[in-house]
Protein backbone atom coordinates (compact mmCIF):
# COMPACT_ATOMS: atom_id res chain seq x y z
CA UNK A 1 0.00 0.00 0.00
CA UNK A 2 1.07 3.52 -0.63
CA UNK A 3 2.41 5.85 2.37
CA UNK A 4 -0.69 6.87 4.17
CA UNK A 5 -0.78 9.92 6.51
CA UNK A 6 -3.71 11.53 9.16
CA UNK A 7 -5.66 13.64 6.04
CA UNK A 8 -6.20 10.87 3.72
CA UNK A 9 -8.69 7.48 3.62
CA UNK A 10 -7.13 3.88 3.58
CA UNK A 11 -7.36 2.14 0.60
CA UNK A 12 -9.77 -0.72 1.36
CA UNK A 13 -7.42 -3.79 0.42
CA UNK A 14 -9.93 -6.80 0.68
CA UNK A 15 -13.58 -5.38 0.76
CA UNK A 16 -15.67 -7.71 3.60
CA UNK A 17 -16.59 -11.27 2.27
CA UNK A 18 -17.69 -14.47 2.85
CA UNK A 19 -14.35 -14.98 4.06
CA UNK A 20 -14.08 -12.67 6.73
CA UNK A 21 -17.33 -13.92 7.94
CA UNK A 22 -15.74 -17.04 8.51
CA UNK A 23 -12.62 -15.22 10.33
CA UNK A 24 -15.36 -13.82 12.50
CA UNK A 25 -17.22 -17.29 13.06
CA UNK A 26 -13.70 -19.15 14.25
CA UNK A 27 -13.99 -16.54 17.37
CA UNK A 28 -17.68 -17.14 17.63
CA UNK A 29 -17.63 -20.78 17.87
CA UNK A 30 -15.04 -20.03 20.78
CA UNK A 31 -18.35 -19.04 22.73
CA UNK A 32 -20.43 -21.88 21.64
CA UNK A 33 -21.56 -23.17 24.90
CA UNK A 34 -22.89 -20.10 26.63
CA UNK A 35 -24.08 -18.88 23.54
CA UNK A 36 -26.28 -22.02 23.32
CA UNK A 37 -27.46 -21.52 26.66
CA UNK A 38 -28.22 -17.88 26.78
CA UNK A 39 -30.04 -18.98 22.79
CA UNK A 40 -32.07 -21.50 25.01
CA UNK A 41 -32.79 -19.00 27.50
CA UNK A 42 -34.25 -16.76 24.87
CA UNK A 43 -36.24 -19.28 23.21
CA UNK A 44 -38.28 -19.72 26.67
CA UNK A 45 -38.26 -16.32 27.49
CA UNK A 46 -39.88 -15.45 24.19
CA UNK A 47 -42.11 -18.54 23.87
CA UNK A 48 -43.74 -17.58 27.27
CA UNK A 49 -44.07 -14.03 26.12
CA UNK A 50 -45.69 -14.84 23.24
CA UNK A 51 -48.62 -16.79 25.33
CA UNK A 52 -49.61 -13.24 26.23
CA UNK A 53 -51.76 -12.40 23.45
CA UNK A 54 -53.77 -15.73 23.71
CA UNK A 55 -54.73 -14.99 27.01
CA UNK A 56 -55.67 -11.76 25.91
CA UNK A 57 -57.88 -13.37 23.25
CA UNK A 58 -59.26 -15.61 25.67
CA UNK A 59 -59.96 -13.20 28.19
CA UNK A 60 -61.65 -10.99 25.88
CA UNK A 61 -63.58 -13.61 23.94
CA UNK A 62 -64.65 -15.99 27.05
CA UNK A 63 -63.92 -14.67 30.76
CA UNK A 64 -65.45 -11.41 30.36
CA UNK A 65 -68.79 -12.06 28.52
CA UNK A 66 -69.20 -14.71 31.08
CA UNK A 67 -68.27 -12.58 34.00
CA UNK A 68 -66.07 -14.93 35.46
CA UNK A 69 -64.27 -12.90 37.89
CA UNK A 70 -62.52 -15.79 39.50
CA UNK A 71 -61.01 -16.83 36.15
CA UNK A 72 -59.95 -13.42 35.44
CA UNK A 73 -57.84 -12.75 38.51
CA UNK A 74 -56.13 -16.13 37.32
CA UNK A 75 -55.84 -15.07 33.84
CA UNK A 76 -54.02 -12.12 35.21
CA UNK A 77 -51.88 -13.69 37.31
CA UNK A 78 -50.52 -15.76 34.50
CA UNK A 79 -50.32 -12.89 32.45
CA UNK A 80 -48.22 -11.20 35.47
CA UNK A 81 -45.91 -14.25 35.66
CA UNK A 82 -45.44 -14.52 31.64
CA UNK A 83 -43.95 -10.94 31.98
CA UNK A 84 -41.98 -11.70 35.07
CA UNK A 85 -40.40 -14.80 33.56
CA UNK A 86 -39.34 -13.12 30.66
CA UNK A 87 -37.64 -10.08 32.44
CA UNK A 88 -35.82 -12.85 34.44
CA UNK A 89 -34.70 -14.64 31.87
CA UNK A 90 -34.12 -11.42 29.76
CA UNK A 91 -31.74 -10.65 32.06
CA UNK A 92 -29.16 -13.68 32.75
CA UNK A 93 -29.05 -13.92 29.35
CA UNK A 94 -27.74 -10.59 28.80
CA UNK A 95 -25.39 -11.06 31.78
CA UNK A 96 -24.00 -14.21 29.58
CA UNK A 97 -23.73 -12.38 26.55
CA UNK A 98 -21.71 -9.53 27.74
CA UNK A 99 -19.43 -12.21 29.11
CA UNK A 100 -19.26 -13.76 25.32
CA UNK A 101 -18.43 -9.97 23.81
CA UNK A 102 -15.73 -9.29 26.29
CA UNK A 103 -14.39 -12.79 25.62
CA UNK A 104 -14.73 -12.11 21.40
CA UNK A 105 -12.93 -8.79 21.83
CA UNK A 106 -10.72 -10.32 24.04
CA UNK A 107 -9.21 -12.90 21.58
CA UNK A 108 -9.40 -10.93 18.21
CA UNK A 109 -7.30 -7.95 20.71
CA UNK A 110 -4.96 -10.13 21.59
CA UNK A 111 -4.72 -11.53 17.85
CA UNK A 112 -4.26 -8.21 16.58
CA UNK A 113 -1.43 -7.20 19.07
CA UNK A 114 0.51 -10.38 18.63
CA UNK A 115 0.52 -9.95 14.85
CA UNK A 116 0.89 -6.47 15.17
CA UNK A 117 4.24 -7.51 17.42
CA UNK A 118 5.38 -9.79 14.02
CA UNK A 119 4.63 -7.09 11.51
CA UNK A 120 7.93 -5.54 10.15
CA UNK A 121 9.19 -1.69 10.11
CA UNK A 122 7.89 -1.15 6.53
CA UNK A 123 4.20 -1.92 8.10
CA UNK A 124 4.81 0.87 10.50
CA UNK A 125 6.52 3.55 8.41
CA UNK A 126 3.86 3.19 5.79
CA UNK A 127 0.85 4.45 8.19
CA UNK A 128 -0.09 6.86 10.86
CA UNK A 129 0.21 5.05 14.30
CA UNK A 130 -3.35 6.40 15.08
CA UNK A 131 -4.79 4.54 12.44
CA UNK A 132 -2.97 1.41 14.11
CA UNK A 133 -4.26 1.96 17.65
CA UNK A 134 -7.76 2.30 16.73
CA UNK A 135 -8.28 -0.71 15.23
CA UNK A 136 -7.20 -2.57 18.13
CA UNK A 137 -9.39 -0.15 20.72
CA UNK A 138 -11.69 1.25 19.24
CA UNK A 139 -12.69 -0.87 16.18
CA UNK A 140 -12.83 -3.99 18.13
CA UNK A 141 -15.16 -2.47 20.89
CA UNK A 142 -17.20 -1.48 18.06
CA UNK A 143 -17.89 -4.99 16.48
CA UNK A 144 -18.22 -6.84 19.96
CA UNK A 145 -22.47 -6.79 20.19
CA UNK A 146 -22.69 -7.80 16.65
CA UNK A 147 -20.25 -10.70 16.79
CA UNK A 148 -22.08 -12.13 20.12
CA UNK A 149 -25.41 -10.04 20.65
CA UNK A 150 -25.99 -9.90 16.91
CA UNK A 151 -25.74 -13.59 16.34
CA UNK A 152 -28.11 -15.15 18.82
CA UNK A 153 -30.56 -11.74 18.06
CA UNK A 154 -30.48 -12.49 14.59
CA UNK A 155 -31.73 -16.06 14.69
CA UNK A 156 -33.97 -15.79 17.66
CA UNK A 157 -35.45 -12.63 15.66
CA UNK A 158 -35.92 -15.12 12.67
CA UNK A 159 -37.28 -17.62 15.01
CA UNK A 160 -39.58 -15.13 16.91
CA UNK A 161 -40.74 -13.95 13.35
CA UNK A 162 -42.32 -17.53 12.17
CA UNK A 163 -43.87 -18.03 15.62
CA UNK A 164 -45.68 -15.41 15.43
CA UNK A 165 -46.87 -15.74 11.69
CA UNK A 166 -47.71 -19.33 12.78
CA UNK A 167 -49.38 -18.07 15.76
CA UNK A 168 -51.46 -15.46 13.89
CA UNK A 169 -51.82 -17.88 10.30
CA UNK A 170 -53.80 -20.29 13.07
CA UNK A 171 -55.85 -17.35 14.09
CA UNK A 172 -56.92 -15.77 11.08
CA UNK A 173 -54.89 -16.68 7.31
CA UNK A 174 -56.55 -13.26 5.74
CA UNK A 175 -55.82 -11.12 8.52
CA UNK A 176 -52.15 -12.19 8.04
CA UNK A 177 -51.77 -11.65 4.59
CA UNK A 178 -52.63 -7.86 5.43
CA UNK A 179 -49.90 -8.05 7.96
CA UNK A 180 -47.46 -9.52 5.53
CA UNK A 181 -48.66 -7.50 2.91
CA UNK A 182 -45.69 -4.73 3.91
CA UNK A 183 -42.67 -6.93 4.01
CA UNK A 184 -42.08 -6.57 -0.24
CA UNK A 185 -42.44 -3.00 0.29
CA UNK A 186 -39.90 -2.71 2.67
CA UNK A 187 -37.22 -5.77 1.75
CA UNK A 188 -37.20 -3.25 -1.63
CA UNK A 189 -36.37 -0.34 0.25
CA UNK A 190 -33.96 -2.07 2.78
CA UNK A 191 -31.90 -3.32 -1.22
CA UNK A 192 -32.06 -0.21 -2.77
CA UNK A 193 -30.08 1.89 0.36
CA UNK A 194 -27.84 -1.07 0.81
CA UNK A 195 -24.64 -0.10 -0.99
CA UNK A 196 -24.73 3.50 -0.09
CA UNK A 197 -25.75 2.32 3.49
CA UNK A 198 -22.13 0.43 3.10
CA UNK A 199 -20.41 3.37 2.14
CA UNK A 200 -21.24 5.50 4.36
CA UNK A 201 -20.36 3.61 7.12
CA UNK A 202 -16.94 2.84 5.53
CA UNK A 203 -16.60 6.66 5.34
CA UNK A 204 -17.24 7.16 8.88
CA UNK A 205 -14.43 4.65 9.50
CA UNK A 206 -12.07 6.13 7.85
CA UNK A 207 -13.13 9.54 8.87
CA UNK A 208 -12.71 8.18 12.67
CA UNK A 209 -8.91 6.91 11.70
CA UNK A 210 -7.78 9.85 10.22
CA UNK A 211 -9.42 12.16 13.57
CA UNK A 212 -7.62 9.76 15.32
CA UNK A 213 -4.19 9.45 13.43
CA UNK A 214 -4.10 13.39 14.08
CA UNK A 215 -5.17 13.40 17.81
CA UNK A 216 -2.19 10.25 18.33
CA UNK A 217 0.17 12.60 16.20
CA UNK A 218 -0.51 15.91 17.91
CA UNK A 219 0.12 14.34 21.34
CA UNK A 220 3.48 13.16 20.19
CA UNK A 221 4.60 16.01 18.99
CA UNK A 222 2.97 19.03 21.60
CA UNK A 223 6.40 19.70 22.77
CA UNK A 224 7.00 20.84 19.40
CA UNK A 225 3.54 22.73 18.41
CA UNK A 226 4.18 24.55 21.77
CA UNK A 227 7.70 25.62 20.79
CA UNK A 228 6.45 26.90 17.43
CA UNK A 229 3.11 27.89 19.02
CA UNK A 230 0.84 26.21 16.24
CA UNK A 231 -1.81 24.93 18.63
CA UNK A 232 -4.38 27.29 16.86
CA UNK A 233 -3.19 26.01 13.52
CA UNK A 234 -3.53 22.29 14.72
CA UNK A 235 -6.64 23.01 16.48
CA UNK A 236 -8.11 24.25 12.94
CA UNK A 237 -6.85 20.98 11.35
CA UNK A 238 -8.10 18.61 13.97
CA UNK A 239 -12.09 20.86 13.88
CA UNK A 240 -11.48 20.06 10.33
CA UNK A 241 -11.17 16.31 11.01
CA UNK A 242 -12.86 15.89 13.88
CA UNK A 243 -16.18 17.90 10.99
CA UNK A 244 -15.59 15.22 8.55
CA UNK A 245 -15.97 12.30 10.89
CA UNK A 246 -19.14 14.03 12.30
CA UNK A 247 -20.39 14.51 9.00
CA UNK A 248 -19.77 10.91 7.75
CA UNK A 249 -21.79 10.00 10.50
CA UNK A 250 -24.38 11.89 10.49
CA UNK A 251 -25.08 11.16 6.49
CA UNK A 252 -24.69 7.31 7.35
CA UNK A 253 -27.24 7.31 10.46
CA UNK A 254 -29.88 8.95 7.87
CA UNK A 255 -29.81 5.28 5.93
CA UNK A 256 -29.88 3.48 9.02
CA UNK A 257 -32.98 6.01 10.45
CA UNK A 258 -34.71 5.24 6.86
CA UNK A 259 -35.37 1.87 8.04
CA UNK A 260 -36.94 1.83 11.37
CA UNK A 261 -39.16 4.58 9.88
CA UNK A 262 -39.98 2.26 6.89
CA UNK A 263 -40.88 -0.46 9.82
CA UNK A 264 -42.76 1.74 11.83
CA UNK A 265 -45.20 3.18 9.08
CA UNK A 266 -45.97 0.08 7.67
CA UNK A 267 -46.09 -1.57 11.04
CA UNK A 268 -48.96 1.35 11.52
CA UNK A 269 -50.51 0.95 7.82
CA UNK A 270 -50.87 -3.12 8.23
CA UNK A 271 -52.19 -2.62 11.27
CA UNK A 272 -54.98 -0.09 10.13
CA UNK A 273 -55.74 -2.15 7.63
CA UNK A 274 -56.53 -5.05 9.70
CA UNK A 275 -58.93 -3.04 11.72
CA UNK A 276 -60.76 -1.37 8.40
CA UNK A 277 -60.68 -4.50 7.27
CA UNK A 278 -62.06 -7.02 9.99
CA UNK A 279 -64.48 -4.68 10.86
CA UNK A 280 -65.57 -3.04 7.50
CA UNK A 281 -65.09 -6.37 5.10
CA UNK A 282 -65.55 -9.41 7.03
CA UNK A 283 -68.67 -11.22 8.77
CA UNK A 284 -68.34 -10.28 12.31
CA UNK A 285 -69.80 -14.34 12.94
CA UNK A 286 -66.46 -15.05 11.38
CA UNK A 287 -64.26 -12.37 12.81
CA UNK A 288 -65.17 -11.75 16.44
CA UNK A 289 -63.81 -8.44 18.10
CA UNK A 290 -61.52 -10.72 19.73
CA UNK A 291 -59.81 -11.79 16.94
CA UNK A 292 -59.16 -8.38 15.22
CA UNK A 293 -57.81 -7.65 18.45
CA UNK A 294 -55.33 -10.24 18.48
CA UNK A 295 -54.55 -9.95 15.27
CA UNK A 296 -53.48 -6.19 15.29
CA UNK A 297 -51.23 -7.19 18.98
CA UNK A 298 -49.95 -9.89 16.25
CA UNK A 299 -48.91 -7.06 13.60
CA UNK A 300 -47.39 -5.28 16.01
CA UNK A 301 -45.49 -8.30 17.22
CA UNK A 302 -44.77 -9.33 13.77
CA UNK A 303 -43.03 -6.12 12.92
CA UNK A 304 -41.38 -5.47 15.80
CA UNK A 305 -38.45 -8.70 14.94
CA UNK A 306 -38.43 -7.00 11.35
CA UNK A 307 -38.23 -3.99 12.88
CA UNK A 308 -35.23 -5.50 15.37
CA UNK A 309 -33.90 -7.63 12.21
CA UNK A 310 -33.31 -4.27 10.31
CA UNK A 311 -31.84 -2.79 13.51
CA UNK A 312 -28.89 -5.46 13.49
CA UNK A 313 -28.89 -5.27 9.96
CA UNK A 314 -27.57 -1.47 10.32
CA UNK A 315 -25.72 -2.65 13.18
CA UNK A 316 -23.98 -5.48 11.09
CA UNK A 317 -23.59 -3.12 8.29
CA UNK A 318 -21.73 -0.50 10.76
CA UNK A 319 -19.67 -3.22 11.65
CA UNK A 320 -18.46 -4.29 8.59
CA UNK A 321 -16.64 -1.27 7.99
CA UNK A 322 -14.51 -1.85 11.42
CA UNK A 323 -14.30 -5.79 10.66
CA UNK A 324 -13.03 -5.20 7.08
CA UNK A 325 -10.13 -3.44 8.70
CA UNK A 326 -9.38 -5.98 11.50
CA UNK A 327 -9.32 -8.39 9.40
CA UNK A 328 -6.94 -6.25 7.13
CA UNK A 329 -4.38 -6.13 10.05
CA UNK A 330 -4.94 -9.50 10.65
CA UNK A 331 -4.20 -10.50 7.30
CA UNK A 332 -1.36 -8.30 6.75
CA UNK A 333 1.46 -10.27 5.36
CA UNK A 334 4.47 -10.58 7.93
CA UNK A 335 7.10 -9.74 4.94
CA UNK A 336 9.99 -10.32 7.24
CA UNK A 337 9.55 -13.74 8.70
CA UNK A 338 11.27 -16.93 8.85
CA UNK A 339 11.53 -18.52 5.62
CA UNK A 340 9.91 -22.12 5.62
CA UNK A 341 12.69 -24.50 6.62
CA UNK A 342 14.82 -20.99 8.53
CA UNK A 343 17.88 -22.75 10.49
CA UNK A 344 18.60 -21.71 13.16
CA UNK A 345 21.73 -19.37 13.60
CA UNK A 346 24.66 -21.04 15.43
CA UNK A 347 26.41 -18.86 17.77
CA UNK A 348 28.19 -16.60 15.68
CA UNK A 349 31.74 -15.43 15.91
CA UNK A 350 30.99 -12.51 14.35
CA UNK A 351 32.07 -12.22 10.31
CA UNK A 352 29.67 -9.39 8.51
CA UNK A 353 29.41 -9.84 4.18
CA UNK A 354 27.38 -7.73 2.26
CA UNK A 355 27.57 -9.34 -0.85
CA UNK A 356 26.18 -7.22 -3.97
CA UNK A 357 23.45 -5.58 -1.76
CA UNK A 358 20.77 -3.37 -2.82
CA UNK A 359 18.24 -1.84 -1.07
CA UNK A 360 15.08 0.68 -0.92
CA UNK A 361 12.45 1.36 0.99
CA UNK A 362 10.25 2.48 -1.44
CA UNK A 363 10.06 0.43 -5.02
CA UNK A 364 12.15 2.43 -7.74
CA UNK A 365 14.18 4.03 -5.00
CA UNK A 366 17.44 2.57 -4.00
CA UNK A 367 19.38 3.76 -1.18
CA UNK A 368 22.25 1.49 -1.42
CA UNK A 369 23.16 -0.18 -4.88
CA UNK A 370 25.43 -3.43 -5.10
CA UNK A 371 27.23 -2.51 -2.01
CA UNK A 372 30.21 -5.41 -1.45
CA UNK A 373 32.01 -5.40 1.81
CA UNK A 374 33.19 -7.96 4.39
CA UNK A 375 34.03 -7.04 8.24
CA UNK A 376 35.47 -9.73 10.60
CA UNK A 377 34.60 -10.85 13.59
CA UNK A 378 35.80 -8.45 16.30
CA UNK A 379 36.30 -5.71 14.29
CA UNK A 380 35.11 -2.13 14.78
CA UNK A 381 33.29 -0.35 12.00
CA UNK A 382 32.43 3.31 11.97
CA UNK A 383 29.93 4.74 9.53
CA UNK A 384 30.03 7.88 8.61
CA UNK A 385 28.66 10.45 5.84
CA UNK A 386 26.66 12.98 5.34
CA UNK A 387 22.85 13.18 6.62
CA UNK A 388 20.36 10.48 4.78
CA UNK A 389 23.36 9.07 3.11
CA UNK A 390 22.37 5.88 4.29
CA UNK A 391 24.12 4.66 6.94
CA UNK A 392 21.06 3.44 9.01
CA UNK A 393 20.31 1.55 6.53
CA UNK A 394 22.88 -0.63 6.80
CA UNK A 395 22.94 -1.35 9.99
CA UNK A 396 18.71 -2.17 10.02
CA UNK A 397 19.39 -4.43 6.98
CA UNK A 398 22.47 -6.21 8.89
CA UNK A 399 19.24 -6.93 11.50
CA UNK A 400 17.14 -8.13 8.91
CA UNK A 401 14.71 -5.49 9.55
CA UNK A 402 13.79 -5.19 6.12
CA UNK A 403 14.33 -7.52 2.86
CA UNK A 404 16.85 -6.68 0.78
CA UNK A 405 15.77 -5.95 -3.04
CA UNK A 406 18.71 -7.47 -4.44
CA UNK A 407 22.57 -9.73 -3.41
CA UNK A 408 22.88 -11.26 0.31
CA UNK A 409 24.17 -10.19 3.82
CA UNK A 410 26.26 -12.97 5.51
CA UNK A 411 26.74 -13.45 8.83
CA UNK A 412 29.76 -16.54 9.51
CA UNK A 413 28.70 -17.32 6.19
CA UNK A 414 25.41 -17.56 6.81
CA UNK A 415 22.83 -15.79 4.47
CA UNK A 416 20.94 -13.88 7.14
CA UNK A 417 17.44 -14.67 5.09
CA UNK A 418 17.67 -18.05 5.68
CA UNK A 419 17.81 -18.12 9.65
CA UNK A 420 15.38 -17.98 11.83
CA UNK A 421 14.65 -14.11 13.12
CA UNK A 422 15.48 -14.80 16.71
CA UNK A 423 18.09 -16.72 16.15
CA UNK A 424 20.04 -13.74 14.12
CA UNK A 425 18.11 -11.05 16.70
CA UNK A 426 19.38 -12.68 19.61
CA UNK A 427 22.80 -11.86 18.53
CA UNK A 428 22.90 -8.37 18.12
CA UNK A 429 22.88 -5.57 20.56
CA UNK A 430 21.25 -2.86 18.50
CA UNK A 431 21.21 0.42 19.68
CA UNK A 432 18.84 2.82 17.97
CA UNK A 433 18.79 6.74 17.62
CA UNK A 434 16.09 7.26 19.92
CA UNK A 435 16.67 5.28 22.84
CA UNK A 436 13.36 3.99 23.79
CA UNK A 437 12.21 3.62 27.56
CA UNK A 438 8.94 1.78 28.67
CA UNK A 439 7.43 2.61 31.41
CA UNK A 440 8.36 0.68 34.27
CA UNK A 441 11.31 0.88 36.44
CA UNK A 442 14.65 1.54 35.21
CA UNK A 443 15.71 -2.24 36.31
CA UNK A 444 13.14 -3.51 34.11
CA UNK A 445 14.27 -1.41 31.94
CA UNK A 446 17.55 -2.44 31.27
CA UNK A 447 16.24 -6.29 31.71
CA UNK A 448 14.18 -5.51 28.46
CA UNK A 449 16.25 -8.19 26.24
CA UNK A 450 17.45 -10.35 28.99
CA UNK A 451 14.63 -10.89 31.55
CA UNK A 452 16.99 -13.38 33.79
CA UNK A 453 19.93 -11.61 34.24
CA UNK A 454 20.44 -11.09 37.66
CA UNK A 455 20.22 -7.87 39.95
CA UNK A 456 24.41 -7.97 40.12
CA UNK A 457 24.58 -8.17 36.54
CA UNK A 458 21.84 -5.75 35.63
CA UNK A 459 24.12 -3.22 38.03
CA UNK A 460 27.60 -4.59 36.07
CA UNK A 461 26.11 -2.92 33.00
CA UNK A 462 24.97 0.12 34.43
CA UNK A 463 28.51 0.72 35.84
CA UNK A 464 30.69 0.05 32.45
CA UNK A 465 28.32 2.66 31.20
CA UNK A 466 28.59 4.91 33.85
CA UNK A 467 24.78 4.92 34.76
CA UNK A 468 25.02 3.11 37.52
CA UNK A 469 26.16 7.21 39.27
CA UNK A 470 23.30 8.86 38.24
CA UNK A 471 20.93 5.99 38.86
CA UNK A 472 21.83 5.70 42.23
CA UNK A 473 21.13 9.23 42.94
CA UNK A 474 17.56 8.67 42.40
CA UNK A 475 15.72 8.16 45.74
CA UNK A 476 14.37 4.83 44.58
CA UNK A 477 17.46 3.75 42.63
CA UNK A 478 16.79 1.49 40.24
CA UNK A 479 13.57 0.83 41.22
CA UNK A 480 12.84 4.62 40.13
CA UNK A 481 9.54 4.16 38.33
CA UNK A 482 9.93 5.85 34.90
CA UNK A 483 7.42 7.14 32.13
CA UNK A 484 7.16 5.82 28.61
CA UNK A 485 9.22 7.56 26.77
CA UNK A 486 11.03 7.92 30.05
CA UNK A 487 10.16 11.64 30.14
CA UNK A 488 11.82 11.56 33.49
CA UNK A 489 15.29 11.29 32.43
CA UNK A 490 17.43 13.45 30.43
CA UNK A 491 18.24 12.30 26.57
CA UNK A 492 21.67 11.25 27.82
CA UNK A 493 20.32 9.25 30.95
CA UNK A 494 17.62 7.47 28.65
CA UNK A 495 21.01 6.92 26.12
CA UNK A 496 23.38 5.37 29.10
CA UNK A 497 20.05 3.03 30.05
CA UNK A 498 19.62 2.13 26.72
CA UNK A 499 23.43 1.31 26.38
CA UNK A 500 23.23 -0.64 29.52
CA UNK A 501 20.19 -2.97 28.57
CA UNK A 502 22.15 -3.42 25.19
CA UNK A 503 25.00 -4.59 26.84
CA UNK A 504 23.44 -6.77 28.98
CA UNK A 505 21.71 -9.06 26.31
CA UNK A 506 25.65 -10.09 25.43
CA UNK A 507 25.98 -9.58 21.78
CA UNK A 508 28.44 -10.72 19.52
CA UNK A 509 28.02 -7.98 17.01
CA UNK A 510 27.07 -4.50 18.81
CA UNK A 511 25.18 -1.64 16.46
CA UNK A 512 25.27 1.76 17.84
CA UNK A 513 23.36 4.20 16.26
CA UNK A 514 24.39 7.90 17.35
CA UNK A 515 24.08 6.22 20.60
CA UNK A 516 26.64 8.91 22.28
CA UNK A 517 25.07 12.21 20.28
CA UNK A 518 23.51 12.96 23.66
CA UNK A 519 26.12 12.35 26.67
CA UNK A 520 28.05 15.09 27.09
CA UNK A 521 31.75 14.90 26.34
CA UNK A 522 33.24 14.32 29.96
CA UNK A 523 30.76 11.04 30.58
CA UNK A 524 31.33 10.24 26.98
CA UNK A 525 35.43 9.96 27.70
CA UNK A 526 34.14 7.95 30.76
CA UNK A 527 32.04 5.59 28.67
CA UNK A 528 34.54 5.43 26.00
CA UNK A 529 36.97 3.03 28.75
CA UNK A 530 33.71 0.82 29.31
CA UNK A 531 33.19 0.41 25.57
CA UNK A 532 36.63 -0.18 24.57
CA UNK A 533 36.39 -3.61 26.84
CA UNK A 534 33.20 -4.08 25.80
CA UNK A 535 33.74 -3.65 21.94
CA UNK A 536 36.85 -6.13 22.03
CA UNK A 537 36.31 -9.24 20.42
CA UNK A 538 32.59 -8.16 19.47
CA UNK A 539 31.90 -6.77 15.92
CA UNK A 540 30.55 -3.27 16.02
CA UNK A 541 28.86 -0.92 13.70
CA UNK A 542 29.27 2.42 15.05
CA UNK A 543 27.29 5.33 13.67
CA UNK A 544 28.25 9.02 14.77
CA UNK A 545 28.53 12.39 13.38
CA UNK A 546 30.95 13.25 16.00
CA UNK A 547 33.78 11.96 14.60
CA UNK A 548 35.97 12.38 17.19
CA UNK A 549 34.13 9.38 18.62
CA UNK A 550 34.80 7.02 15.86
CA UNK A 551 38.54 8.01 15.53
CA UNK A 552 39.77 4.78 17.25
CA UNK A 553 37.52 2.49 15.12
CA UNK A 554 39.61 -0.66 13.10
CA UNK A 555 37.93 0.82 10.09
CA UNK A 556 35.78 3.96 8.74
CA UNK A 557 33.34 3.75 6.33
CA UNK A 558 32.27 6.85 4.18
CA UNK A 559 28.93 5.87 3.40
CA UNK A 560 27.66 8.57 0.25
CA UNK A 561 26.57 7.97 -3.19
CA UNK A 562 24.33 5.02 -2.40
CA UNK A 563 27.57 3.20 -1.68
CA UNK A 564 30.74 3.12 0.37
CA UNK A 565 33.05 5.77 -1.22
CA UNK A 566 36.17 5.44 1.05
CA UNK A 567 37.14 2.97 3.49
CA UNK A 568 40.26 2.56 6.30
CA UNK A 569 41.39 3.58 9.02
CA UNK A 570 41.57 7.04 10.30
CA UNK A 571 45.32 7.84 9.51
CA UNK A 572 45.12 6.25 6.22
CA UNK A 573 41.55 8.36 5.15
CA UNK A 574 43.61 11.23 6.57
CA UNK A 575 46.32 10.77 4.51
CA UNK A 576 43.89 10.28 1.54
CA UNK A 577 42.50 13.79 1.59
CA UNK A 578 39.53 12.58 0.64
CA UNK A 579 36.06 13.10 1.63
CA UNK A 580 36.47 11.75 5.39
CA UNK A 581 39.33 14.54 5.20
CA UNK A 582 37.18 16.84 4.80
CA UNK A 583 34.46 16.24 6.91
CA UNK A 584 37.06 15.44 9.92
CA UNK A 585 38.38 19.03 9.42
CA UNK A 586 35.46 20.69 9.49
CA UNK A 587 34.26 19.24 12.39
CA UNK A 588 37.73 20.29 13.50
CA UNK A 589 37.68 23.55 12.42
CA UNK A 590 33.52 24.15 14.53
CA UNK A 591 35.55 22.74 17.54
N1 LIG B 1 11.52 4.23 6.69
C1 LIG B 1 11.91 4.85 5.59
N2 LIG B 1 11.11 4.91 4.53
C2 LIG B 1 11.50 5.52 3.40
N3 LIG B 1 12.68 6.12 3.23
C3 LIG B 1 13.53 6.11 4.26
C4 LIG B 1 13.18 5.47 5.50
N4 LIG B 1 14.23 5.61 6.33
C5 LIG B 1 15.15 6.29 5.65
N5 LIG B 1 14.74 6.59 4.42
C6 LIG B 1 15.50 7.28 3.36
O1 LIG B 1 16.66 6.52 3.11
C7 LIG B 1 17.79 7.34 3.00
C8 LIG B 1 18.88 6.88 3.99
O2 LIG B 1 18.39 7.06 5.29
P1 LIG B 1 19.26 6.66 6.55
O3 LIG B 1 18.42 6.84 7.76
O4 LIG B 1 19.84 5.34 6.34
O5 LIG B 1 20.39 7.78 6.50
P2 LIG B 1 21.55 8.09 7.52
O6 LIG B 1 22.79 8.12 6.74
O7 LIG B 1 21.51 7.14 8.67
O8 LIG B 1 21.11 9.54 7.97
P3 LIG B 1 21.37 10.30 9.36
O9 LIG B 1 22.83 10.56 9.44
O10 LIG B 1 20.60 11.55 9.16
O11 LIG B 1 20.84 9.44 10.44
C9 LIG B 1 17.33 8.75 3.24
O12 LIG B 1 17.22 9.37 2.00
C10 LIG B 1 15.97 8.64 3.84
O13 LIG B 1 15.13 9.62 3.36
Amino acid sequence: MARNKFDVDENLESPFDIKHFRRAMVYIKRQKKPMIVAFLLSMISAAVALSAPLILQHVVDVTIPEKAVGALVGWSALMLATIVISVVLATIRSRIMTSVGQDIIFDIRTDLFKHLQELPFKYYDDRPQGKILIRVVNYVNSVSDVLSNGIINFILELLNLIFIAAFMFAVDVRLSLIIIAGLPVFLGIMLLIKTRQRRAWQAVSNKNSNMNAYLQESISGIGVTQIFSREQRNEGIFTRLAGNYRGAWMHALRYNALIPFTVDNLATIVTTMIYLVGLLALDPKDVTFGVILAMSSYAARFWQPILNLSNLYNSFINAVSYLERIFETLDEPVTVSDIPGAKELPPVQGDVAFDDVTFGYDEGVNVLENLSFEVKAGESIALVGPTGAGKTTVVNLISRFYNLTGGKILIDGHDISEVTLKSLRSQMGIMLQDSFIFSGSILDNIRYGRLDATEAEIVAAAKTVCADEFIREFDEGYMTEVNERGSKLSQGQRQLISFARTLLADPRILILDEATSSIDAKTERLLQQGLNELLKGRTSFIIAHRLSTVKNCDRIMYVSDKGIAECGSHDELMARRGLYYRLYSAQKMEA
